[in-house]
Order: C-alpha cells, then sequence, then structure tokens
C-alpha cells in the first residue's frame, strides 16, 4: 500500500474513519484505486482525500504511475478498480466536477495556429465566462502579456507552458490538477506560479500535482502533503 505523510494534520489517511472536520472540508476523494497499463499494476488499493487549501504533492520515480494517476483523478482515465469522488458524487460523467477541476498535463492543450490571447478567450468561452480585461489580467499574472498576439506555435517552450496556465485562472476553479507545472519554467515563472497556488489554496481551493523536487522550502511548503508511488 503506498503510503499518504500527511504533513499538516499528522494524520494517516488510510484505513481510518476520517474525522468529521476533515470530512467536511474533503473535496476529492479515492478510494481503493487501481491502475495497471500494459502489463503492469502501477498501483493498487491507493486510498486519500484531498481537502480545501491542501496541495497533494504526487512523488515517484519515472514510469512510477503519477501521470496515469492524474488522469484518472480528472476523469480522463478510467481506474481498472476502485472510485474517486467529488463531494460524495462519483466524478465519472459529473458535469459539475468537470466544470470546477482544472488540468494541465504534459501536452498544453493549446492551438498553435491561435494567438495566445485567442487561445484564452476560447477556454473563457468554454468556461462560460466574459470580459477581455480579464484575459490581459491572466497574461500579465503569467509575465506574457506582450506575447498576446503572438502565434501560439511562434511561442517558445516556456512561454506556451505559461499560457496553459493562464487558462486555469479564468474560471474559478476549486481543483487543479497539474501534471509538471514548473517544467521549462525559469526561476522568476516558478515563483510566479508557486505564488498564484498559494493564493488558489489560501482561498480555499486545492492543488494535486506532480513534480521531481521536493516543494520543502518552497512557497508550497506549509501546504504539502506527500503521495509517494514509489
Ligand atoms: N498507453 C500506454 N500503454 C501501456 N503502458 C503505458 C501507456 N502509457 C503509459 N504506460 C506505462 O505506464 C507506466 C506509468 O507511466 P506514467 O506516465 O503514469 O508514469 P510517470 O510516473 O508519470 O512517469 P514520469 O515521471 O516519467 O513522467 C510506464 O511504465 C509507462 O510505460
Amino acid at each position: 500500500m503506498v503510503l499518504v505523510n500527511c504533513l499538516l494534520c499528522k494524520t494517516n489517511l488510510f484505513d481510518t474513519e476520517l474525522p468529521a472536520k476533515m470530512l467536511e472540508t474533503t473535496t476529492l476523494l479515492v478510494e481503493r484505486l487501481r491502475c495497471v497499463r500494459g502489463e503492469r499494476e502501477l498501483f493498487s488499493d491507493l486510498t486519500f482525500s484531498v481537502n480545501a487549501g491542501m496541495c497533494l504533492h504526487v512523488l515517484g520515480a519515472n514510469g512510477s504511475g503519477k501521470s496515469s494517476l492524474l488522469r484518472i483523478l480528472c476523469g480522463l482515465r478510467r481506474a481498472d478498480e476502485g472510485e474517486v469522488y467529488w463531494q460524495d458524487q462519483p466524478i465519472v460523467g459529473n458535469t459539475e466536477f468537470l466544470a470546477t477541476s482544472g488540468f494541465i498535463g504534459h501536452t498544453d492543450g493549446l492551438k498553435s495556429e491561435l494567438t495566445a490571447i485567442e487561445n484564452l478567450r476560447w477556454y473563457q468561452h468554454l468556461a462560460n465566462q466574459k470580459g477581455e480585461d480579464e484575459l490581459d489580467d491572466c497574461l500579465e499574472k503569467l509575465g506574457i502579456l506582450r506575447c498576446a498576439d503572438l502565434v501560439t506555435g511562434q511561442l517558445s517552450f516556456g512561454q506556451r507552458r505559461r499560457l496553459a496556465f493562464a487558462r486555469l485562472l479564468l474560471a474559478p476553479q476549486k481543483l487543479w490538477i497539474l501534471d509538471e507545472p514548473f517544467t521549462g519554467i525559469d526561476v522568476n515563472g516558478r515563483k510566479t506560479i508557486e505564488s498564484l497556488c498559494v493564493a488558489h489554496l489560501q482561498a480555499g481551493g486545492s492543488i494535486i500535482m506532480t513534480h521531481h523536487q521536493s516543494l520543502e522550502g518552497g512557497a508550497l511548503s506549509a501546504y504539502r502533503t506527500e503521495l509517494n508511488l514509489h
């Protein structure tokens, strides 16, 4: 069984009744997940919860199943066993969950032929949101306002990653699921993204992220709970 080390509440989240206080704030509940890829079982009997204000840091060696887990948690892939619940409801076919969660995967999900701001406008429309100023504001926050009218295919890798992250700010989403959000991001960009993550957590949001380095000592240190897939 995979170990969850809850640094904030010092509570073992496995095989225990969740305390009432924690249940109140539990947003995502993962029960006995199993994932098999090809011939290999990546994990099984994986149980944990993610609460408001919590950053779950998923760690593990290359190929241990971190991305596979995140894809299950955001509903892009079905688990081989087990269930994921969002506020007591299974996430499968749960449109409320889809509307309130944002995912950044290894691919950025941007249209190369659209400009940066057109990409954001498209996502804004999908998220049922409005306002040109908000688009500029998102680009500004990620330090890429000057790229607004550039075709996305011409942006650098780091600029595209920043633009992908900017989408998260377009609509109020309670859960951010981030697969290696700092890949290709420079030192200042990492600080920017970390402070946006902290603001999200302080506003009662939750984050699940993979990242190969420890978050200890950084801006997210106080919010993190580690899940090691080994
Ligand atoms: N489509 C697939 N078919 C079969 N096996 C797959 C498929 N996609 C991934 N795998 C295997 O699943 C395992 C876990 O992959 P995953 O991408 O979840 O790992 P990871 O922990 O995110 O790795 P990394 O740290 O390198 O990003 C790997 O051994 C990989 O080869």
